[in-house]
């Protein structure tokens, strides 16, 4: 693999691993960051932003990162690539900005997580594959590890058990801060799996509250997470409806998902390290590794 090592803090020996996070000064793109720094890898002082972002730097845990443009994203990702083709790129930004940027990483050479949804995953895979062979890729709609292993738990049922819950009919409700933009993705993929236990829902028919009021009256979302929660609830009925599951996760705040973010790039550097033939990854391969913490 070219250039240096793979980095001491979690990624072998020499220097720590070095972490570019783009999506500043969002809200997980700055838990991240906070996290890298706890975590004793190095903090890249420059991050990718929006174009209708005013600030031109934001300080993270004692860092100075400088916000770079969406003009200035490829110059500035080759610059860091030609110093440090190690530096793992983690990706928090938006659904329309995500499928630029993964290109961009790609042809850079450079790795990285994406933890933004609503993207065109198989776009991402295809700009690896068309890259040069030293980025890969970790793309995953939920970073909690907790929650992660309930998607494998259910992946798994579906596999040991297609079409155990045939004849149920599913329904799912997920509530996130007002502006996000999607569908939730952890709901796309826990539908995909009970879809394969015998229960299938169109995403469409998620439904999405993104309204505070409702959120709190209705949800039990606490007024103090409303800029920041994911709450999610899958139902099953019988046809007769004398049988119902109900699975539910509620996570407030963005520690769990910035704590399994830091899991993913310390996983990926050492895949690229040790130039593993596999280039693109998910959590579901992190917790099998048993490289969550
Ligand atoms: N995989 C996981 O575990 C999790 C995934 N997410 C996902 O992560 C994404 C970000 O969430 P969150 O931090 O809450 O959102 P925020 O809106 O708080 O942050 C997104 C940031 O990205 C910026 N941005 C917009 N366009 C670009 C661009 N072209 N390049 C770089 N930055 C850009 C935004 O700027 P501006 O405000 O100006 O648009 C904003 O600062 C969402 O898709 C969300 O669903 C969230 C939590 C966990
Ligand atoms: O935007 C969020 O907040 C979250 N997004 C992810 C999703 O779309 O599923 C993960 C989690 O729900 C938080």
């Amino acid at each position: 693999m070219a250039g240096e090592g793979g980095g001491g803090a979690g990624g072998g020996g020499g220097a720590p691993l070095r972490v570019m996070v783009n999506g500043m000064p969002g809200k997980m793109a700055t838990a991240v960051a906070e996290a890298v720094v706890s975590r004793g890898l190095t903090l890249v002082p420059l991050g990718l932003t929006g174009d209708q972002v005013a600030e031109e730097s934001v300080s993270v845990s004692g860092v100075d990162v400088r916000l770079v443009r969406p003009v200035d994203r490829e110059v500035t990702l080759a610059a860091i690539a030609a110093e440090h083709p190690s530096t793992v790129v983690v990706d928090y930004t938006h659904p329309s900005a995500v499928n630029a940027n993964v290109a961009a990483y790609a042809a850079a050479g450079l790795s990285f997580v994406v933890g933004t949804t609503g993207g065109d995953e198989a776009a991402m895979r295809a700009a690896v594959a068309a890259a040069d062979g030293s980025a890969y890729a970790l793309i995953a709609p939920n970073m909690a590890k907790q929650i992660v292993a309930l998607q494998a738990g259910l992946e798994a049922a579906a596999a040991a058990f297609p079409g155990a819950y045939a004849g149920y009919t599913l329904s799912v409700t997920e509530s996130h801060q007002s502006h996000k933009a999607d569908t939730s993705g952890t709901a796309k993929a826990i539908v995909g799996a009970l879809g394969a236990l015998g229960a299938p829902l169109d995403v469409a028919d998620i439904v999405k509250v993104r309204s505070p009021d409702e959120q709190v009256a209705t949800m039990g979302v606490p007024a103090d997470a409303l800029s920041g929660h994911a709450f999610h609830t899958y139902r099953l009925v019988s046809g007769d409806g004398s049988v119902r599951f109900e699975l539910q996760h509620n996570v407030v705040g963005r520690a769990v998902y910035a704590e399994g973010t830091v899991d993913a790039v310390v996983f990926l550097a050492a895949r690229r390290q040790a130039a593993d033939p596999v280039r693109v990854y998910n959590m579901i391969d992190v917790l099998r590794a048993g490289e969550m913490s």
